[in-house]
Protein backbone atom coordinates (compact mmCIF):
# COMPACT_ATOMS: atom_id res chain seq x y z
CA UNK A 1 0.00 0.00 0.00
CA UNK A 2 1.32 3.51 -0.87
CA UNK A 3 2.89 5.70 2.03
CA UNK A 4 1.87 8.92 2.54
CA UNK A 5 4.52 11.25 4.42
CA UNK A 6 3.20 13.64 6.91
CA UNK A 7 5.62 16.87 6.57
CA UNK A 8 4.62 18.70 10.05
CA UNK A 9 4.65 22.84 9.66
CA UNK A 10 3.38 23.92 12.82
CA UNK A 11 7.11 25.22 14.21
CA UNK A 12 7.35 27.42 10.91
CA UNK A 13 4.12 28.08 8.88
CA UNK A 14 2.77 27.47 11.73
CA UNK A 15 4.23 29.88 13.84
CA UNK A 16 3.67 32.33 11.21
CA UNK A 17 -0.14 33.23 12.40
CA UNK A 18 -0.43 36.31 13.69
CA UNK A 19 0.80 36.91 17.40
CA UNK A 20 2.14 33.38 17.84
CA UNK A 21 5.71 33.64 18.90
CA UNK A 22 7.79 30.15 20.45
CA UNK A 23 10.29 30.00 22.41
CA UNK A 24 13.56 27.97 21.66
CA UNK A 25 12.03 25.76 24.70
CA UNK A 26 8.81 25.46 23.70
CA UNK A 27 10.04 24.67 20.10
CA UNK A 28 11.88 21.80 21.42
CA UNK A 29 9.24 20.53 23.46
CA UNK A 30 6.60 20.53 20.26
CA UNK A 31 9.27 18.51 18.36
CA UNK A 32 9.92 15.96 21.17
CA UNK A 33 6.39 15.43 20.80
CA UNK A 34 5.69 15.56 17.12
CA UNK A 35 8.32 12.67 17.27
CA UNK A 36 6.44 10.71 19.40
CA UNK A 37 3.79 11.04 17.22
CA UNK A 38 5.52 9.94 14.57
CA UNK A 39 5.36 12.54 12.15
CA UNK A 40 7.64 11.56 9.47
CA UNK A 41 9.37 15.16 8.76
CA UNK A 42 9.31 18.53 11.07
CA UNK A 43 9.73 21.64 9.10
CA UNK A 44 11.58 23.20 12.44
CA UNK A 45 11.90 27.02 11.30
CA UNK A 46 13.41 29.59 8.89
CA UNK A 47 17.06 29.79 9.89
CA UNK A 48 17.82 33.10 8.19
CA UNK A 49 15.02 35.20 9.80
CA UNK A 50 16.53 35.18 13.35
CA UNK A 51 19.05 34.30 15.65
CA UNK A 52 15.82 32.70 17.71
CA UNK A 53 14.76 30.48 14.72
CA UNK A 54 18.54 29.47 13.91
CA UNK A 55 19.13 27.99 17.32
CA UNK A 56 15.64 26.19 17.52
CA UNK A 57 16.20 24.53 14.47
CA UNK A 58 19.62 23.39 15.52
CA UNK A 59 18.68 22.68 18.73
CA UNK A 60 15.64 20.33 17.37
CA UNK A 61 18.07 18.67 14.84
CA UNK A 62 20.39 18.02 17.54
CA UNK A 63 18.10 16.78 19.90
CA UNK A 64 14.99 15.07 18.51
CA UNK A 65 15.49 11.50 16.45
CA UNK A 66 12.91 9.87 14.45
CA UNK A 67 11.56 12.56 11.94
CA UNK A 68 13.98 14.40 9.39
CA UNK A 69 14.52 18.34 10.44
CA UNK A 70 14.02 20.75 7.18
CA UNK A 71 14.82 23.92 7.58
CA UNK A 72 13.08 26.71 4.99
CA UNK A 73 15.38 28.93 2.69
CA UNK A 74 14.66 31.44 0.07
CA UNK A 75 16.69 30.61 -3.30
CA UNK A 76 19.31 32.61 -1.99
CA UNK A 77 22.84 30.92 -1.11
CA UNK A 78 22.99 32.69 2.33
CA UNK A 79 19.94 31.30 3.18
CA UNK A 80 20.92 27.96 2.11
CA UNK A 81 23.57 28.30 4.04
CA UNK A 82 22.16 29.53 6.91
CA UNK A 83 19.57 26.25 6.43
CA UNK A 84 21.90 23.67 6.55
CA UNK A 85 24.15 24.86 9.29
CA UNK A 86 21.18 24.37 11.24
CA UNK A 87 19.58 21.57 10.12
CA UNK A 88 23.53 19.25 9.54
CA UNK A 89 23.10 18.39 12.86
CA UNK A 90 20.05 15.92 12.47
CA UNK A 91 19.76 12.12 11.43
CA UNK A 92 18.06 13.00 8.70
CA UNK A 93 18.44 16.60 7.64
CA UNK A 94 16.05 18.03 5.00
CA UNK A 95 16.96 21.68 2.94
CA UNK A 96 13.47 22.89 1.58
CA UNK A 97 14.41 25.62 -0.98
CA UNK A 98 11.38 27.83 -2.31
CA UNK A 99 10.34 30.41 -5.30
CA UNK A 100 7.22 32.43 -5.99
CA UNK A 101 6.10 30.77 -9.45
CA UNK A 102 3.15 32.96 -10.57
CA UNK A 103 3.65 35.58 -12.45
CA UNK A 104 2.04 38.03 -9.81
CA UNK A 105 4.96 36.89 -8.01
CA UNK A 106 7.27 37.67 -9.86
CA UNK A 107 6.23 40.23 -10.98
CA UNK A 108 5.95 42.11 -8.06
CA UNK A 109 7.08 40.51 -5.43
CA UNK A 110 10.41 39.23 -7.11
CA UNK A 111 10.45 41.88 -9.90
CA UNK A 112 12.13 39.71 -12.21
CA UNK A 113 11.85 37.13 -15.12
CA UNK A 114 10.40 33.78 -15.45
CA UNK A 115 14.16 32.88 -17.52
CA UNK A 116 15.29 34.31 -14.21
CA UNK A 117 13.18 32.62 -11.44
CA UNK A 118 13.53 29.04 -13.08
CA UNK A 119 17.83 29.96 -13.42
CA UNK A 120 17.67 30.80 -9.64
CA UNK A 121 15.41 27.88 -8.39
CA UNK A 122 18.27 25.18 -10.31
CA UNK A 123 20.81 26.50 -9.10
CA UNK A 124 19.60 27.07 -5.40
CA UNK A 125 18.72 23.23 -5.48
CA UNK A 126 21.84 22.28 -6.78
CA UNK A 127 23.51 24.58 -4.17
CA UNK A 128 21.51 22.82 -1.63
CA UNK A 129 22.43 19.64 -2.99
CA UNK A 130 26.11 20.19 -2.37
CA UNK A 131 25.32 20.52 1.04
CA UNK A 132 22.23 18.20 2.25
CA UNK A 133 21.31 14.84 1.02
CA UNK A 134 17.93 16.00 0.93
CA UNK A 135 16.18 18.73 -0.98
CA UNK A 136 12.49 19.55 -1.41
CA UNK A 137 11.66 22.69 -3.68
CA UNK A 138 8.60 24.43 -3.59
CA UNK A 139 7.18 26.26 -6.22
CA UNK A 140 5.53 29.08 -3.92
CA UNK A 141 1.85 29.89 -5.40
CA UNK A 142 2.00 27.08 -7.69
CA UNK A 143 -2.30 26.97 -7.70
CA UNK A 144 -1.72 30.40 -9.41
CA UNK A 145 1.01 29.34 -11.98
CA UNK A 146 0.87 29.19 -15.48
CA UNK A 147 1.22 25.67 -16.17
CA UNK A 148 3.43 25.29 -18.99
CA UNK A 149 5.41 27.40 -16.35
CA UNK A 150 4.99 25.98 -13.39
CA UNK A 151 6.12 22.20 -15.21
CA UNK A 152 9.07 24.28 -16.80
CA UNK A 153 10.25 24.75 -13.20
CA UNK A 154 9.29 21.49 -11.63
CA UNK A 155 11.19 19.85 -14.47
CA UNK A 156 14.21 22.23 -13.36
CA UNK A 157 14.67 21.45 -9.89
CA UNK A 158 14.23 17.83 -10.64
CA UNK A 159 16.92 18.28 -12.88
CA UNK A 160 18.97 20.03 -10.50
CA UNK A 161 18.76 17.13 -8.16
CA UNK A 162 15.14 18.18 -5.84
CA UNK A 163 14.46 14.77 -4.04
CA UNK A 164 11.03 16.54 -3.11
CA UNK A 165 8.93 18.45 -5.06
CA UNK A 166 6.05 20.65 -3.05
CA UNK A 167 2.81 22.32 -4.88
CA UNK A 168 1.76 25.02 -2.91
CA UNK A 169 -1.42 26.75 -2.63
CA UNK A 170 -0.22 29.60 -0.98
CA UNK A 171 -3.41 31.82 -0.66
CA UNK A 172 -5.59 29.02 -0.57
CA UNK A 173 -7.36 29.63 -3.98
CA UNK A 174 -7.46 25.50 -5.37
CA UNK A 175 -10.93 23.29 -5.12
CA UNK A 176 -10.59 19.80 -4.74
CA UNK A 177 -11.23 18.64 -8.30
CA UNK A 178 -9.40 21.51 -9.63
CA UNK A 179 -6.35 21.09 -7.69
CA UNK A 180 -6.33 17.04 -8.61
CA UNK A 181 -6.48 18.15 -12.38
CA UNK A 182 -3.26 20.51 -12.23
CA UNK A 183 -1.21 17.53 -10.20
CA UNK A 184 -2.14 14.96 -12.68
CA UNK A 185 -1.44 16.95 -15.67
CA UNK A 186 1.86 18.31 -13.62
CA UNK A 187 3.13 14.66 -13.21
CA UNK A 188 1.95 13.76 -17.16
CA UNK A 189 4.43 16.71 -18.37
CA UNK A 190 7.12 15.99 -16.02
CA UNK A 191 7.45 12.14 -15.89
CA UNK A 192 10.37 11.84 -13.29
CA UNK A 193 8.48 13.12 -10.44
CA UNK A 194 7.97 10.04 -10.57
CA UNK A 195 11.07 9.23 -9.02
CA UNK A 196 10.69 11.89 -6.71
CA UNK A 197 8.18 12.65 -3.76
CA UNK A 198 5.28 14.57 -4.96
CA UNK A 199 4.15 16.74 -1.95
CA UNK A 200 1.14 19.30 -1.32
CA UNK A 201 0.76 22.00 0.63
CA UNK A 202 -2.55 23.65 0.87
CA UNK A 203 -3.76 27.06 2.89
CA UNK A 204 -7.14 27.26 3.99
CA UNK A 205 -8.62 31.25 3.20
CA UNK A 206 -11.20 29.42 1.56
CA UNK A 207 -11.58 26.44 3.96
CA UNK A 208 -10.77 23.66 1.65
CA UNK A 209 -7.27 23.24 2.62
CA UNK A 210 -7.81 19.54 4.19
CA UNK A 211 -9.57 18.69 1.63
CA UNK A 212 -7.54 20.10 -1.39
CA UNK A 213 -4.63 17.95 0.63
CA UNK A 214 -7.10 14.82 0.83
CA UNK A 215 -7.50 15.71 -3.36
CA UNK A 216 -3.83 15.72 -3.77
CA UNK A 217 -3.04 12.48 -2.10
CA UNK A 218 -5.79 11.12 -4.83
CA UNK A 219 -4.26 12.53 -7.68
CA UNK A 220 -1.03 10.90 -6.20
CA UNK A 221 0.96 12.86 -3.64
CA UNK A 222 3.22 10.73 -1.15
CA UNK A 223 3.86 13.66 0.78
CA UNK A 224 1.33 16.20 2.76
CA UNK A 225 2.75 19.41 4.45
CA UNK A 226 0.46 20.24 7.86
CA UNK A 227 0.25 21.75 10.74
CA UNK A 228 -1.52 20.61 13.92
CA UNK A 229 -4.66 22.30 15.05
CA UNK A 230 -4.47 23.77 11.27
CA UNK A 231 -2.49 27.06 12.52
CA UNK A 232 -0.67 29.01 9.91
CA UNK A 233 -0.46 32.09 8.04
CA UNK A 234 -3.77 33.66 7.90
CA UNK A 235 -6.41 31.06 8.01
CA UNK A 236 -3.91 28.49 8.41
CA UNK A 237 -2.69 25.52 6.78
CA UNK A 238 -4.27 21.97 6.39
CA UNK A 239 -4.75 20.59 9.70
CA UNK A 240 -2.46 17.41 10.80
CA UNK A 241 -5.47 15.61 12.64
CA UNK A 242 -8.11 15.84 10.12
CA UNK A 243 -5.94 14.98 7.12
CA UNK A 244 -4.41 12.21 9.05
CA UNK A 245 -7.88 10.85 10.68
CA UNK A 246 -9.19 11.07 7.05
CA UNK A 247 -6.67 8.92 6.07
CA UNK A 248 -6.96 6.65 9.18
CA UNK A 249 -10.45 6.38 8.92
CA UNK A 250 -11.06 5.82 5.19
CA UNK A 251 -8.05 3.54 4.29
CA UNK A 252 -10.66 1.59 2.53
CA UNK A 253 -11.17 4.80 0.10
CA UNK A 254 -7.64 6.60 0.06
CA UNK A 255 -5.44 3.30 -0.01
CA UNK A 256 -2.90 4.92 1.94
CA UNK A 257 -0.72 4.39 4.97
CA UNK A 258 0.45 6.97 7.00
CA UNK A 259 3.16 6.00 10.58
CA UNK A 260 1.45 8.79 12.52
CA UNK A 261 0.74 7.32 15.78
CA UNK A 262 -2.97 8.67 16.14
CA UNK A 263 -3.06 7.80 19.83
CA UNK A 264 -1.00 11.59 20.47
CA UNK A 265 -3.33 13.16 18.48
CA UNK A 266 -5.37 14.81 21.64
CA UNK A 267 -2.06 15.45 23.41
CA UNK A 268 -0.21 17.07 20.57
CA UNK A 269 -3.08 19.65 20.31
CA UNK A 270 -3.85 20.36 23.49
CA UNK A 271 0.39 21.20 23.64
CA UNK A 272 0.06 23.06 20.49
CA UNK A 273 -2.87 24.74 21.77
CA UNK A 274 -1.72 25.81 25.38
CA UNK A 275 1.68 26.95 23.81
CA UNK A 276 0.53 29.23 21.41
CA UNK A 277 -2.73 30.30 23.14
CA UNK A 278 -4.70 29.83 20.24
CA UNK A 279 -7.80 27.52 21.40
CA UNK A 280 -9.56 24.82 19.27
CA UNK A 281 -13.04 25.06 18.70
CA UNK A 282 -15.14 23.01 20.69
CA UNK A 283 -16.84 21.93 17.12
CA UNK A 284 -13.61 21.49 15.52
CA UNK A 285 -13.40 18.11 13.74
CA UNK A 286 -11.49 15.73 15.63
CA UNK A 287 -9.72 17.54 18.08
CA UNK A 288 -12.69 19.62 19.47
CA UNK A 289 -14.03 19.27 22.84
CA UNK A 290 -17.19 18.38 21.10
CA UNK A 291 -16.04 16.10 18.55
CA UNK A 292 -17.10 12.83 20.47
CA UNK A 293 -20.18 14.42 22.36
CA UNK A 294 -23.53 13.33 21.56
CA UNK A 295 -26.45 16.03 22.48
CA UNK A 296 -29.53 14.78 20.76
CA UNK A 297 -31.83 12.18 22.64
CA UNK A 298 -32.25 9.97 19.03
CA UNK A 299 -27.96 10.22 18.80
CA UNK A 300 -27.43 8.98 22.25
CA UNK A 301 -30.03 6.69 21.73
CA UNK A 302 -28.64 5.13 18.71
CA UNK A 303 -24.66 5.85 20.60
CA UNK A 304 -26.12 3.75 23.61
CA UNK A 305 -27.26 0.80 21.11
CA UNK A 306 -24.32 0.55 19.14
CA UNK A 307 -21.82 3.34 18.91
CA UNK A 308 -21.18 2.71 15.41
CA UNK A 309 -24.61 4.49 14.72
CA UNK A 310 -23.61 7.84 14.88
CA UNK A 311 -19.50 7.29 15.56
CA UNK A 312 -16.72 7.05 12.67
CA UNK A 313 -14.01 7.13 15.14
CA UNK A 314 -13.69 6.47 18.76
CA UNK A 315 -12.28 8.36 21.42
CA UNK A 316 -9.51 6.17 21.99
CA UNK A 317 -8.16 6.28 18.31
CA UNK A 318 -6.95 9.76 18.65
CA UNK A 319 -5.80 9.38 22.85
CA UNK A 320 -8.73 10.00 24.65
CA UNK A 321 -9.22 6.80 26.75
CA UNK A 322 -8.47 9.29 29.57
CA UNK A 323 -5.62 9.44 32.11
CA UNK A 324 -4.41 8.12 35.16
CA UNK A 325 -3.11 10.96 36.83
CA UNK A 326 -4.60 11.53 40.28
CA UNK A 327 -2.18 13.69 42.14
CA UNK A 328 -2.61 15.48 45.31
CA UNK A 329 -0.43 17.04 47.83
CA UNK A 330 0.93 14.17 49.75
CA UNK A 331 2.31 13.37 45.92
CA UNK A 332 6.13 14.02 45.36
CA UNK A 333 8.61 14.99 42.32
CA UNK A 334 8.46 11.23 40.77
CA UNK A 335 4.72 11.30 40.18
CA UNK A 336 4.73 14.73 39.18
CA UNK A 337 7.22 13.91 36.31
CA UNK A 338 5.58 10.70 35.49
CA UNK A 339 2.12 12.76 34.83
CA UNK A 340 4.04 15.43 33.02
CA UNK A 341 5.46 12.45 30.66
CA UNK A 342 2.00 11.26 30.47
CA UNK A 343 0.99 14.53 29.27
CA UNK A 344 3.63 14.93 26.62
CA UNK A 345 6.19 17.14 28.48
CA UNK A 346 9.85 16.39 29.32
CA UNK A 347 10.40 18.41 32.95
CA UNK A 348 13.79 17.51 34.71
CA UNK A 349 16.33 19.87 36.90
CA UNK A 350 15.09 23.29 37.34
CA UNK A 351 12.28 23.39 35.53
CA UNK A 352 10.58 20.12 37.24
CA UNK A 353 11.64 22.20 41.04
CA UNK A 354 10.06 25.24 39.86
CA UNK A 355 6.79 23.09 38.52
CA UNK A 356 6.86 20.68 41.59
CA UNK A 357 6.66 23.75 43.83
CA UNK A 358 4.29 25.57 41.75
CA UNK A 359 2.05 22.11 41.81
CA UNK A 360 2.38 22.12 45.63
CA UNK A 361 0.94 25.99 46.16
CA UNK A 362 -1.89 24.70 43.83
CA UNK A 363 -2.51 21.05 45.34
CA UNK A 364 -2.79 23.16 49.15
CA UNK A 365 -5.84 24.67 47.80
CA UNK A 366 -7.44 22.37 45.43
CA UNK A 367 -7.94 19.26 43.55
CA UNK A 368 -5.53 19.51 40.82
CA UNK A 369 -6.45 18.67 37.16
CA UNK A 370 -4.49 17.17 34.29
CA UNK A 371 -5.41 20.99 32.67
CA UNK A 372 -3.68 22.42 35.32
CA UNK A 373 -1.12 19.98 34.93
CA UNK A 374 -0.37 21.01 31.35
CA UNK A 375 -0.67 24.73 32.25
CA UNK A 376 1.79 24.19 34.85
CA UNK A 377 4.26 22.61 32.52
CA UNK A 378 3.53 25.00 30.04
CA UNK A 379 4.54 28.00 32.47
CA UNK A 380 7.66 26.34 33.29
CA UNK A 381 8.70 25.16 29.67
CA UNK A 382 8.14 28.68 28.30
CA UNK A 383 9.72 30.25 31.18
CA UNK A 384 12.42 32.57 31.09
CA UNK A 385 13.52 33.28 34.84
CA UNK A 386 15.47 36.76 34.65
CA UNK A 387 16.95 38.94 37.66
CA UNK A 388 13.14 40.21 38.94
CA UNK A 389 11.03 38.66 41.23
CA UNK A 390 7.32 39.46 42.56
CA UNK A 391 8.21 38.39 46.43
CA UNK A 392 4.81 40.41 47.76
CA UNK A 393 1.79 42.04 46.32
CA UNK A 394 -0.89 43.87 47.92
CA UNK A 395 -3.90 45.22 46.30
CA UNK A 396 -6.93 47.22 47.71
CA UNK A 397 -9.66 47.89 45.40
CA UNK A 398 -13.42 49.81 45.49
CA UNK A 399 -15.93 50.46 42.89
CA UNK A 400 -16.11 54.03 44.11
CA UNK A 401 -12.40 55.04 43.68
CA UNK A 402 -9.04 54.19 42.40
CA UNK A 403 -7.66 51.30 43.41
CA UNK A 404 -4.05 51.20 45.37
CA UNK A 405 -1.46 48.39 45.13
CA UNK A 406 1.97 47.69 46.71
CA UNK A 407 4.82 45.64 45.54
CA UNK A 408 7.87 44.12 46.74
CA UNK A 409 9.93 42.87 43.87
CA UNK A 410 13.80 40.98 44.55
CA UNK A 411 16.29 41.36 42.32
CA UNK A 412 18.75 38.79 41.92
CA UNK A 413 21.57 40.68 42.46
CA UNK A 414 20.58 43.78 44.04
CA UNK A 415 18.16 43.34 46.94
CA UNK A 416 14.60 44.35 47.22
CA UNK A 417 12.66 46.83 45.83
CA UNK A 418 9.36 48.37 47.09
CA UNK A 419 6.50 50.70 45.60
CA UNK A 420 3.50 51.82 45.55
CA UNK A 421 0.82 52.81 42.73
CA UNK A 422 -2.97 54.11 42.00
CA UNK A 423 -4.54 53.09 38.87
CA UNK A 424 -7.75 52.28 37.19
CA UNK A 425 -8.48 49.18 38.93
CA UNK A 426 -6.09 46.19 40.34
CA UNK A 427 -4.84 44.82 37.44
CA UNK A 428 -3.27 48.72 36.32
CA UNK A 429 -1.88 49.49 39.82
CA UNK A 430 -0.17 46.48 40.36
CA UNK A 431 1.28 47.55 36.68
CA UNK A 432 2.12 50.84 37.84
CA UNK A 433 3.71 49.47 41.15
CA UNK A 434 5.85 47.21 39.34
CA UNK A 435 7.04 50.28 36.92
CA UNK A 436 8.11 52.06 39.77
CA UNK A 437 9.78 49.19 42.16
CA UNK A 438 11.89 48.01 38.77
CA UNK A 439 12.15 51.78 37.88
CA UNK A 440 11.29 50.16 33.68
CA UNK A 441 8.60 51.71 32.46
CA UNK A 442 6.13 49.52 30.57
CA UNK A 443 3.06 50.26 28.43
CA UNK A 444 0.46 47.78 28.07
CA UNK A 445 -0.21 46.75 24.40
CA UNK A 446 -1.92 43.04 24.92
CA UNK A 447 -3.80 41.50 27.77
CA UNK A 448 -5.67 38.27 27.73
CA UNK A 449 -6.54 36.04 30.84
CA UNK A 450 -7.92 32.21 30.71
CA UNK A 451 -9.45 30.35 32.95
CA UNK A 452 -7.54 27.21 32.47
CA UNK A 453 -10.63 24.63 34.14
CA UNK A 454 -13.95 25.81 34.95
CA UNK A 455 -15.01 26.53 38.37
CA UNK A 456 -14.39 28.85 41.39
CA UNK A 457 -10.86 27.46 42.49
CA UNK A 458 -9.61 27.60 38.51
CA UNK A 459 -6.21 28.36 37.95
CA UNK A 460 -6.18 31.58 35.88
CA UNK A 461 -3.70 32.19 32.92
CA UNK A 462 -2.83 35.47 31.90
CA UNK A 463 -0.51 36.82 28.89
CA UNK A 464 0.98 39.65 28.14
CA UNK A 465 2.59 42.07 25.69
CA UNK A 466 4.16 45.14 27.00
CA UNK A 467 6.46 48.16 25.24
CA UNK A 468 9.28 49.04 27.15
CA UNK A 469 11.13 51.69 25.70
CA UNK A 470 9.75 51.11 22.21
CA UNK A 471 10.73 47.12 22.47
CA UNK A 472 7.90 44.95 22.84
CA UNK A 473 8.09 41.88 25.31
CA UNK A 474 5.85 39.15 26.14
CA UNK A 475 5.23 37.00 29.63
CA UNK A 476 2.62 34.75 30.76
CA UNK A 477 1.93 34.17 34.42
CA UNK A 478 -0.54 31.53 36.22
CA UNK A 479 -1.91 31.65 39.63
CA UNK A 480 -5.21 30.93 41.40
CA UNK A 481 -5.50 34.67 41.88
CA UNK A 482 -5.56 36.66 38.68
CA UNK A 483 -3.77 39.79 39.60
CA UNK A 484 -1.09 37.62 40.70
CA UNK A 485 -1.00 36.07 37.63
CA UNK A 486 -1.24 39.47 35.66
CA UNK A 487 1.59 40.48 37.80
CA UNK A 488 3.83 37.26 37.65
CA UNK A 489 3.27 37.50 33.53
CA UNK A 490 4.54 41.75 34.14
CA UNK A 491 7.44 40.73 35.51
CA UNK A 492 8.42 38.22 33.10
CA UNK A 493 8.11 40.78 30.37
CA UNK A 494 10.36 43.17 32.30
CA UNK A 495 12.86 40.15 32.99
CA UNK A 496 12.98 39.64 29.10
CA UNK A 497 13.24 43.55 28.21
CA UNK A 498 16.00 43.69 30.69
CA UNK A 499 17.78 40.47 29.41
CA UNK A 500 17.40 42.03 25.99
CA UNK A 501 18.99 45.49 26.98
CA UNK A 502 21.83 43.83 28.64
CA UNK A 503 22.75 42.12 25.28
CA UNK A 504 21.79 38.41 26.64
CA UNK A 505 19.19 38.38 23.80
CA UNK A 506 16.44 36.13 25.09
CA UNK A 507 15.92 33.61 21.94
CA UNK A 508 12.48 34.48 21.79
CA UNK A 509 10.26 36.93 20.16
CA UNK A 510 8.02 36.27 22.83
CA UNK A 511 7.37 34.32 26.13
C1 LIG B 1 4.49 31.44 1.85
C2 LIG B 1 5.41 31.49 2.99
O1 LIG B 1 5.02 31.10 4.06
S1 LIG B 1 6.97 32.05 2.75
C3 LIG B 1 7.70 32.14 4.31
C4 LIG B 1 7.30 33.37 5.02
N1 LIG B 1 8.06 33.49 6.23
C5 LIG B 1 8.72 34.57 6.56
O2 LIG B 1 8.69 35.58 5.86
C6 LIG B 1 9.53 34.48 7.81
C7 LIG B 1 9.84 35.80 8.45
N2 LIG B 1 10.54 36.66 7.53
C8 LIG B 1 11.63 37.41 7.84
O3 LIG B 1 12.16 37.35 8.94
C9 LIG B 1 12.14 38.32 6.78
O4 LIG B 1 11.14 38.51 5.80
C10 LIG B 1 13.45 37.78 6.09
C11 LIG B 1 14.57 37.74 7.13
C12 LIG B 1 13.22 36.39 5.51
C13 LIG B 1 13.87 38.70 4.96
O5 LIG B 1 13.93 40.01 5.46
P1 LIG B 1 14.36 41.23 4.52
O6 LIG B 1 15.68 40.92 3.89
O7 LIG B 1 14.29 42.45 5.36
O8 LIG B 1 13.31 41.27 3.32
P2 LIG B 1 11.75 41.53 3.33
O9 LIG B 1 11.08 40.53 4.19
O10 LIG B 1 11.41 42.96 3.61
O11 LIG B 1 11.41 41.24 1.79
C14 LIG B 1 11.57 39.96 1.25
C15 LIG B 1 12.65 39.94 0.19
O12 LIG B 1 12.89 38.57 -0.19
C16 LIG B 1 12.54 38.38 -1.58
N3 LIG B 1 11.99 37.04 -1.65
C17 LIG B 1 10.80 36.61 -1.19
N4 LIG B 1 10.70 35.29 -1.38
C18 LIG B 1 11.84 34.91 -1.97
C19 LIG B 1 12.32 33.65 -2.39
N5 LIG B 1 11.61 32.59 -2.20
N6 LIG B 1 13.54 33.59 -2.95
C20 LIG B 1 14.30 34.71 -3.12
N7 LIG B 1 13.88 35.93 -2.71
C21 LIG B 1 12.68 36.02 -2.16
C22 LIG B 1 11.56 39.49 -1.88
O13 LIG B 1 11.49 39.76 -3.25
C23 LIG B 1 12.21 40.65 -1.10
O14 LIG B 1 13.37 41.04 -1.81
P3 LIG B 1 13.80 42.59 -2.01
O15 LIG B 1 14.25 43.04 -0.65
O16 LIG B 1 14.93 42.52 -2.98
O17 LIG B 1 12.60 43.31 -2.51
C1 LIG C 1 7.21 27.87 1.67
C2 LIG C 1 5.94 27.49 1.01
C3 LIG C 1 5.81 26.02 0.86
C4 LIG C 1 4.74 28.00 1.75
O1 LIG C 1 4.70 28.03 2.97
C5 LIG C 1 3.58 28.37 0.96
O2 LIG C 1 3.70 28.50 -0.26
O3 LIG C 1 2.50 28.57 1.56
Amino acid sequence: MRRVQIFDTTLRDGEQSPGISLSVEEKVEIAHQLARLKVDVIEAGFPITSEGDFEAVSRIAAEVRGPAVAGLARVKFPDIERAWEAVKWAGKPRIHTFVGTSDLHIEYQMRSSREQVVKEAAEAVRFAKSLAPDVEFSPMDATRTEIGYLSEVVAAAVEAGADVINIADTVGYTTPAEFAALLKELQQRVPELKERTLSVHCHDDLGMAVANTLAGVEAGATQVEVAVNGIGERAGNASLEEVVMALATRKDFYGVEVGVDTRQLANTSRMVSNMTGYEVPPNKAVVGRNAFAHESGIHQDGVLKDRRTFEIMVPQDIGLDGNNIFLGKHSGRHALKEAFEELGYHLEGDALNRAFRQFKEIADNKAVTAADLEAIAVDQVGSFEGKFELSHFRVVAASDRQSRAAVTISHAENGTYEAEAEGEGPVDAVFKAIDAATGIKGRLKEFRIDAVTGGKDALGEVRVRVEFEGEECSGRGLSQDVVEAAARAYVRAANVYVANRSGARVTQEAI
